[in-house]
């Protein structure tokens, strides 16, 4: 279905096509007319389907729609998101879409210059993409004013909440007419995020696509059973054995980001360290070197796991697992996006074997181990093998979060009653990683499997139905076997093209290439934060 006939005006129809994409993905195919309708709307749908634009493209038409007035434009649309990058990333993309719409548009983070931004609000913006600390920062210092916003987008909702903005967002809202629009985007529909869209939406439609907690069919997902203290090896291994072209690594810990980027880099990989105890500066500088090429790698906290888009990511490592299972879908979510393929590496200690059964019970599905003949573990771990209790976190996987049928998780197994997270935010427990890079194989086909079962080499469903006009290059990784795809974020190309009909869809080879808070306090970003305690609820650890 053509974006014209889901109710897009001629300009921003024009930029969409100027992007490059063809047609709406599920999400947007089904949220942007809804929107458009006016109606308050709930959505939800896999990582790297493109809900970015569902939300950003019916702001743009209204907009649109509503013309130039004259004067200096006033705030109608706000959309608040967790982090500074996603801020940035969002702006970006109401930019880039909304190039021939007549507006203006300001990303509002912190950690970022306070004096530029109050100059971009006095000159006027209609559309703001903030993280709730610096605004709240601005709305206390009446540099900003929100009573002409006529849509609010929360966006994230569910980590917003977990990182305890929830006090933020209802203060953000009291600044805003009641009659207004909400869109509300989250990973997982938890008591609190429900309890928020009742007193902030009417009658909210809620649209879900796919199912959240599984994984996109476009990410091939791997899993090493590795002794703690080989992690390092083994990674330095698959490096050198594959080519990886852009290599997103995630370490639980800040430390052991820096710690794992430090090892990279004595081994001359190109690699650069992203969390929320480096600068702002550094950490664009990190995302857009990242983004360029000029980093193979990428050792990230957390921080980067939600919603950060780089094209053509390959590869992901979890250097360890993920305490809470969902943090393990965003994480690997991070490749496979649009109509890429991707895969994601983990490493299992012996004492991280219950995490990742709570993960299998969360995705719903088991995984099988995968080893290196040619690499010299001291011991062999089973995935049979293992501690009986989880290192961290409680059973079901996820931070209690509503429950799913598949993976049998309770729901507030973690949270206790209401949100009860621990002091650090509910990461106290989570134990600290090492970290690592990689480079894709493409057939070395060195490794064992216990019982091979990766996925073959499928594209990302609901951007495929889409469509964009990239270059591509078939799909990476087939079923059943264990080598790795060979690159880049392979991308299938799309719209009338059949650039990967060429490669048989499945191109191995193919060298893709590839918080602080603010509010008057500290600096905002909303990407992790301090623990303070913010009206009632525990924040999340800064990642
Ligand atoms: N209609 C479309 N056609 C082709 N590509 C698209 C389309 N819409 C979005 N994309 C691309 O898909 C990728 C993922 O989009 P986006 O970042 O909005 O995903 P998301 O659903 O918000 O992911 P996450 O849950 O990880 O935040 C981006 O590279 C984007 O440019």
């Amino acid at each position: 279905m053509p974006f014209k006939k889901i109710g897009l005006c001629d300009e921003l129809v024009q930029g969409i096509l100027a992007t490059g994409y063809t047609a709406p993905t599920e999400i947007q195919a089904e949220a942007i007319p809804v929107a458009i309708e006016g109606r308050d709307m709930i959505g939800c749908a896999q990582t790297g389907t493109g809900k970015t634009a569902a939300f950003v493209l019916p702001i743009l038409n209204k907009i649109a729609k509503i013309g130039h007035t004259g004067g200096k434009p006033r705030v109608k649309a706000l959309i608040v998101t967790p982090t500074r990058e996603l801020a940035m990333q969002i702006d970006n993309s109401v930019k880039g879409y909304g190039r021939f719409v007549k507006m203006k548009s300001a990303a509002i983070f912190g950690g970022a210059s306070m004096e530029k931004q109050v100059k971009a609000l006095r000159r006027g913006v209609d559309v703001i993409a903030a993280t709730p600390g610096r605004l709240i920062d601005h709305v206390g210092r009446g540099t900003v004013d929100l009573s002409g916003v006529e849509v609010l987008v929360l966006d994230e909702a569910d980590r917003m909440l977990d990182m305890g903005f929830v006090n933020d967002i209802q203060k953000i809202i009291e600044r805003m007419p009641k009659k207004r629009q909400t869109l509300l985007f989250s990973a997982t529909m938890s008591k609190e995020v429900k309890k928020l869209t009742k007193t902030i939406q009417r009658s909210p439609k809620m649209i879900q696509i796919g199912e959240q907690h599984n994984p996109i069919d476009t990410i091939t997902q791997h899993i090493y059973p590795v002794p703690a203290k080989q992690k390092m090896d083994l990674l330095r291994h698959m490096l050198e054995r594959h080519q990886m072209y852009s290599v997103l690594i995630f370490s639980r810990t800040k430390r052991g980001a820096d710690r794992i980027c430090k090892n990279l880099k004595k081994a001359k990989v190109k690699a650069v360290a992203i969390h929320s105890d480096r600068t702002q500066r550094q950490r664009l500088q990190a995302l857009d070197g990242f983004k360029r090429g000029k980093f193979q790698v990428m050792v990230a906290t957390d921080i980067a796991a939600r919603g950060i888009n780089v094209e053509g990511i390959s590869h992901v490592f979890n250097y360890d697992v993920p305490a809470y299972a969902e943090d393990y879908v965003h994480r690997i979510g991070r490749t496979g996006r649009a109509e890429a393929t991707g895969d994601a590496i983990t490493f299992v200690g012996y004492d991280e074997i219950p995490n990742l059964k709570k993960i299998e019970r969360f995705i719903g599905r088991t995984f099988a181990a995968d080893y290196y003949d040619d690499f010299e573990y001291e011991t062999r771990i089973s995935l049979n093998d293992g501690p009986k209790k989880s290192s961290g976190r409680k059973k079901g996987g996820s931070r209690g979060r509503g429950g799913n049928a598949k993976s049998g998780r309770g729901g507030g197994a973690n949270r206790g009653g209401g949100r009860g997270r621990s002091k650090d935010g509910g990461a106290a427990k989570r134990g600290a990683s090492g970290g690592g890079k990689a480079k894709s194989a493409g057939g070395a086909g060195r490794k064992r499997s216990e019982s091979s079962e990766s996925r073959g080499g499928k594209k990302n469903a609901a951007v495929k139905k889409a469509g964009r006009r990239d270059k591509g290059e078939g799909s990476k990784s087939d079923g059943g076997k264990v080598y790795f795809g060979g690159g880049k974020g392979k991308k299938k190309r799309r719209g009338g093209d059949d650039a990967s009909a060429k490669s048989g869809g499945k191109k191995r080879n193919s060298k893709s290439k590839r918080k602080k808070r603010s509010g008057g306090k500290n600096e905002s970003a909303g990407d992790g934060k301090t623990a303070a305690k913010r009206g009632g609820v525990v924040r999340r650890k800064k990642a």
